[in-house]
């Protein structure tokens, strides 16, 4: 650490916790374990942002394994090449979304990278069993095209077929070659591609998209544990968003499903007190034929109103989130919008990575008089608020996807169902204390990660085997100490 430490730039950091991942990883994981909270920003958001955009001259070593169109109808034997057999879990991305920084082609390589060490720092799955996918199917970012030091596939995104055949081959390979159980998280797919692909294999695969119900899961319980102590009920709020993609729409959906169980109205009627505001404006019945398929259950009668300000005074929200991936669009008027119309009023700017932020937390704070109940997908440092020190909280899928995909592993799980997502946010919900919430937080802190990541796995799993989906027989008695006692740990022989 001291080492380490001696590093000033962020990215320099990257380099170093890389190169020591590559040399000795065991220490990699020691050091990321016990400093989590000072190490989470270095391996993965904000700084792995900076590393997908600079990547082609940072590079050193693969990291993970790249499957190009040029290995069309040999993906089995490209699988093969990997030195490990024994895969539990494959994070893949196309590069063509990442973070809210855009298509980075082949550089997103990154975030499954970044994702798979937190897998095993904060799951605890064996380092082994990670397995890093980037498909590279082109790029269309014309700097990267251009750039000397690009690692991909000089040429425009292949789409349609060619992309679908590609993807489909990928898919089968990898059921073929490490079985049915294996669990494939789709990550940094762009829109039109994530849903699809999610609908498409979650019915033949053990498949799970984080930027969609990772996110969704992470603010859900945010939101749970919210009201627990600040009182009322989901059902009586009303909620905004700034962005409709996957964000968006999978966060919407897991909350109209959580009302929808939790007063018994069927979810058409739940997905009413919702509301979203694209790059158009607000999701309205008039625009009914031109939105793409996943926003239209969230076109509701109303006049169309085109600035968010003004969707904030129409609507009055209880609860803001901006998933938009462009930063600073929570400007003074919105956020004291959102003050005037609630004594504690909800705002969450999940967009990564930090440039990309809806707005900060010193500007949340500020605009609404410190009584904002404020966090963010990116970290940011705690806040003197006329003498209190206000603590934001970071709503990342780093507090689900590590323990949702050991609970699913450790079940032997077959599918990934909505309720286990349920199961995950109550999980996290239950981890935040009166004295976390009282400097602010609505997460627990990330220095308890593990102990909450095998409470999260245990209440996965126990919902995989209420729903006849696990495959591991006969059940664990004690879900939770089989958790832990299924998490790998970096530990050091003492010799004196
Ligand atoms: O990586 C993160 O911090 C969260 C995430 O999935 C994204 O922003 O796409
Ligand atoms: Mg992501």
């Amino acid at each position: 650490m001291h080492n380490l430490r001696q590093y000033q730039v962020p990215l320099q950091k990257y380099m170093a916790m890389m190169d020591l991942q590559e040399t000795s990883e065991r220490l990699f994981y020691k050091l990321l374990i016990d400093h989590v909270e000072e190490l989470l920003p270095v391996v993965y958001t904000p700084t792995v942002g900076e590393a997908c955009q600079k990547y082609g001259s940072i590079f050193r070593r693969p990291q993970g394994l790249f499957i190009s169109l040029k290995e069309k109808g040999k993906i089995l034997e490209v699988l093969k090449n990997w030195p490990q057999r024994n895969i539990q879990v494959i994070v893949v991305t196309d590069g063509e979304r990442i973070l809210g920084l855009g298509d980075l082609g082949c550089q997103g390589m990154g975030i499954p990278v970044g994702k798979l060490s937190l897998y095993t720092a904060l799951g605890g799955v064996r380092p082994s069993a990670c397995l890093p996918v980037t498909i590279d199917v082109g790029t269309n970012n014309e700097n990267l095209l251009k750039d000397e030091f690009y690692i991909g596939l000089r040429q425009r995104r292949a789409t349609g077929e060619e992309y679908a055949e590609f993807l489909h081959e990928f898919m089968t390979a990898v059921k073929q070659i490490y079985g049915e159980k294996v669990l494939i998280q789709f990550e940094d797919f762009a829109n039109h591609n994530a849903f699809e692909l999610l609908e498409k294999y979650g019915t033949t695969h053990l498949v799970f998209n984080d930027d969609i119900q990772g996110t969704a899961s992470v603010v859900l319980a945010g939101l749970i544990a919210a009201l627990k102590f600040v009182g009322g009920t989901l059902a009586d709020q009303r909620f905004l968003f700034l962005g409709a993609g996957e964000a968006g729409t999978g966060i919407a959906e897991l909350m109209a499903l959580e009302m929808s169980k939790q007063t018994n109205v069927p979810v058409e009627e739940a997905r009413k007190k919702i509301w979203l505001v694209d790059s158009k404006g607000l999701i309205v019945n008039s625009r009914w034929e031109s939105l793409q398929h996943f926003k239209k259950p969230w076109a509701h009668e109303h006049e169309p109103i085109n600035e968010l300000v003004d969707a904030v005074k129409a609507i009055k929200p209880t609860v803001l989130i901006g998933t938009s991936g462009v930063g600073r669009t929570f400007t003074k008027d919105v956020v004291e919008a959102m003050a005037a119309l609630n004594d504690k009023p909800i705002i969450l700017s999940l967009s990564n990575p930090t440039s990309q932020s809806e707005c900060t937390a010193e500007e949340a704070y500020k605009w609404s008089q410190g009584r904002a109940i404020y966090a963010s997908g990116s970290p940011f440092a705690p806040i003197e608020y006329e003498g209190k020190t206000l603590v934001p909280g970071q709503a990342n899928n780093a507090y689900i996807f590590p323990g949702l995909g050991l609970g699913l592993i450790m079940s032997g799980a077959i599918r990934v169902h909505n309720d286990m997502l349920l199961a995950a946010s109550e999980a996290l919900a239950a981890q935040v204390t009166w004295e976390n919430f009282d400097k602010g937080l609505i997460y627990p802190p990330f220095t308890n990660i593990r102990k909450i990541s095998a409470q999260i796995a245990a209440d996965v799993a126990a919902k995989a085997y209420e729903l006849g989906l696990a495959t591991r027989l006969p059940q664990p008695k004690d879900l939770v100490k089989y958790a832990e006692s299924c998490m790998y740990s970096p530990t050091y022989r003492c010799y004196r």
